[in-house]
């Protein structure tokens, strides 16, 4: 399997960081290479519209970011997505933000979407406990729109803190906007300031590049180039290159582009994904087909995302001979295949653009039918595209 995944798409994280800030520096700077992601074209029309409701459809940070956004803004406005978004929390945030002053009701369900912004009197607490182990999004909603605040924010995280990756990358980012923020063991201190517009490029997205490792995982032979990725990237999904080291893919930047080849694999994987949990679907698959035992941790968070993963992980993994074993609330393990695997098999994908991808590379070894493959479009919309260059015989039926 050989060439490049020309379209590989910007990051979504950091594309509707960069939008939510940007916005609230004025809208004036120049922001290249924002991702195509639905998730980031649905922020991109979401925070600039005039409409009184909000339909962020499943994007998970449009969702909680817009919230905190329209809420400092002062703009009323009812928030709502798809029947799944209605079952994805958000009373963290909301309770954070109603803490600080601002009138949020609930439309349907306690806890959940959708939800009525409807005044901001102004700012009542400067300290507020929040718990880190639920969604990283509560925090780094509440961090973009610390600045504003006239007394600032202090954030104290309480708990076990997950997908700590995604706060570093938003300290980062309202840093290159102009925005002091510390974010040190469990505390953000971020003082009352202005933002400052920038000139900004979004580099490639990690966790779409996971899908090119599994490929090269699990192709004969692998020469397969992934353009503007950096190692030292701001996405801790570049963790990938790591994990993907023991399922037997070797990656080195060669002029700009990384390259992927084949290395040998080991037997077993012992990861945590408490910080990387967008990786576990690429990751479990591979394990799954590669005869690799995998001992992983970190899971948790995947009950609330697009469906509940660990359970269509489990429904689709059987299909192919392999478990996702619960150990205990805080141990998996990854049975592999041990049998041959079917020659063909249709997986559900559970409008998860994730279970799409990470079960598309199945078809190195066996004839794949996807449900719904369209979903990709919510990180990925030129996914099938960048695998028909690849002549991966892919049709839609
Ligand atoms: O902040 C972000 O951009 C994200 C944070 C993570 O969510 P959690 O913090 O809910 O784990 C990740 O799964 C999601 O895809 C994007
Ligand atoms: C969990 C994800 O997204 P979100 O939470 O932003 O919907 C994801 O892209 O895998």
């Amino acid at each position: 399997m050989r060439g490049t995944a020309q379209w590989l798409p910007a990051s979504k994280s950091i594309s509707n960081r960069a939008l939510i800030i940007n916005a609230l520096a004025g809208g004036t700077s120049d922001l290249h290479n924002l991702s195509d992601a639905n998730d980031t074209q649905l922020m991109l029309r979401l925070v600039n519209s005039n409409d009184r409701v909000i339909d962020v459809e499943d994007a998970g940070t449009t969702m909680r970011f817009l919230t905190a956004y329209f809420s400092v803004t002062r703009q009323a406005k009812v928030l709502t997505g798809t029947q799944r978004m209605k079952e994805r929390p958000i009373a963290l945030l909301v309770d954070a933000l109603r803490a600080l002053g601002v009138e949020i009701e609930y439309l349907e369900k306690d806890g959940y979407p959708p939800h009525e912004i409807k005044s901001f009197a102004g700012q009542k607490v400067q300290h507020i406990s929040i718990r880190g182990d639920v969604s990283s999004q509560y925090i780094s909603a509440l961090m973009m729109i610390a600045p504003t605040l006239p007394q600032g924010l202090t954030l104290v995280l309480t708990g076990k803190i997950g997908s700590r990756p995604y706060i570093e990358m938003t300290v980062a980012l309202m840093k290159h906007f102009g925005a002091q923020c510390t974010f040190v063991d469990n505390k953000i201190v971020v003082p009352h300031q202005a933002y400052r517009p920038a000139e900004f490029t979004v580099e490639s997205d990690w966790s779409a590049a996971s899908y090119w490792f599994s490929f090269a995982a699990l192709a004969q032979d692998a020469e397969i180039l992934l353009p503007r990725l950096s190692l030292d990237s701001l996405q801790g999904d570049s963790k990938i290159v790591e994990i993907m080291k023991t399922l037997g893919v070797q990656a080195v930047l060669e002029n700009g582009l990384l390259k992927l080849t084949k290395t040998a694999h080991q037997k077993e994987l012992h990861w945590d994904f408490t910080h990387c949990p967008d990786l576990a679907q690429t990751v479990a698959v591979i394990c799954a087909v590669k005869g690799v035992t995998g001992h992983f941790t970190g899971l948790e968070s995947l009950r609330i995302k697009e469906t509940d993963r660990i359970a269509a992980l489990q429904n689709e993994l059987r299909k192919i001979g392999a478990d996702l074993r619960e150990d205990d609330t805080e141990h998996w393990t990854l049975i592999p295949t041990t049998s041959a695997l079917p020659t063909s098999a249709f997986f559900n994908t559970y409008k998860d653009h994730r279970m799409a991808m990470a079960f598309a590379p199945l078809a190195m070894l066996m004839d794949v039918e996807l449900e719904k493959p369209e979903v990709t479009r919510k990180s990925y919309p030129n996914f099938w595209k960048d695998i028909i260059s690849f002549n991966v015989p892919a049709t839609e039926v």
